[in-house]
């Protein structure tokens, strides 16, 4: 019965019966793969910005709406993330062609507008999103142009979110009539708190830099590209251990129980007294 609701590419692909419920995100990002346009690429090491990736967004003619075939190059690239982590301070996520994410490409979105691809895209998604909100070193989001819907979703899920002064930013999910299901909810409620979260999903509004700044929910507003360099050097001064064991001790305590509070002793005891710290010690900094 259930087969004879889903689309005709559903059907070709899936000779085996395999129901959504059952799709392993590997599964339904080979699935969704099918579903092609755009891109999604990944650079490991800046050069001028040691252990520092970048991940872009690029879907020129949709202002980077993603595609199926996105979504599952997010997936594979949190794969080469994960693997390539030890010198990895930082990942950049951004759009190319001045804006950073218009959510859903809308031509795929209606390709696959029933309530089983919606769970298969979901359970690829937020698989992806909580992969990396859990990437051992820290995730910004350069937002420039717009981050509407899914767009926006992705920002929230980055540890730190910096914005063009001219950025808009909006979950405008219930516009068309859903809510966010790229897996963004736990993070967009983190950014904002549950009341600001709620306001900013069941009205739809679209903000802008200052706005989201004075919420908390952007830390930094750059004019330039130059501005947003000067930002990410900061990260620089800080060797690679520390922030991740920072990110470690950070994502622990999201929780709040006692077994998260062991990693943070657990962390801070595994820098504590080693090469690093006695080494800066010794150099006997000042810190104005
Ligand atoms: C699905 C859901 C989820 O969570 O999964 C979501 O993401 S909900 C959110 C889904 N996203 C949206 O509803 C965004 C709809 N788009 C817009 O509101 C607008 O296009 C803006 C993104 C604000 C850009 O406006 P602006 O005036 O600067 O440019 P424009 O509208 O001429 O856009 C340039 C071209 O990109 C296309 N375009 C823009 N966003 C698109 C999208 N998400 N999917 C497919 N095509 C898209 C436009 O149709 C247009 O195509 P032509 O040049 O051929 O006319």
């Amino acid at each position: 019965m259930f087969l004879k609701r889903i689309s005709n590419s559903f059907r070709q692909f899936s000779t085996n019966k395999l129901k959504p419920a059952n799709f392993t995100p590997q599964r339904a990002a080979e699935y969704l793969s099918t579903f092609e346009g755009g891109k999604v690429t990944i650079e490991l090491y800046g050069k001028e910005f040691p252990g520092i990736a970048t991940l872009t967004l690029d879907n020129p003619t949709k202002k980077n709406g993603l595609t199926g075939s996105m979504m599952a190059d997010l997936h594979y690239s949190m794969d080469r993330l994960e693997k390539d982590e030890q010198n990895l301070r930082a990942l950049i996520i951004q759009g190319s062609n001045g804006t950073f994410c218009s959510g859903g490409d809308l031509d795929f979105v209606k390709k696959i507008c029933d309530s089983d691809h919606g769970y298969i895209m979901c359970s690829l998604m937020s698989h992806t999103l909580t992969r990396l909100s859990r990437l051992p070193f820290i995730s910004i989001s350069k937002i420039e142009g717009f981050a509407l819907g899914g767009g926006a979703e992705l920002a929230s899920t980055c540890d730190i979110r910096v914005a063009h002064a001219k950025a808009k930013i909006g979950f405008v999910q219930g516009r068309i009539g859903v809510t966010p299901g790229w897996g963004g909810l736990p993070f967009i409620v983190r950014n904002f708190g549950y009341s600001r979260a709620l306001e900013a999903l069941c009205t739809a509004k679209v903000f802008n830099s200052l706005e989201l700044q004075k919420l908390g929910f952007l830390q930094e507003i750059y004019e330039t590209n130059a501005d947003f360099e000067k930002y990410l050097s900061r990260y620089l001064s800080i060797e690679v251990e520390p922030i991740k064991a920072m990110k470690k001790g950070v994502i622990a305590l999201q929780k709040r129980d006692l077994e998260a509070f062991e990693v943070e002793r657990r962390v801070f005891a595994s820098l504590w007294g080693g090469e690093l710290q006695k080494a800066l010690l010794s150099e006997n900094r000042k810190h104005k």
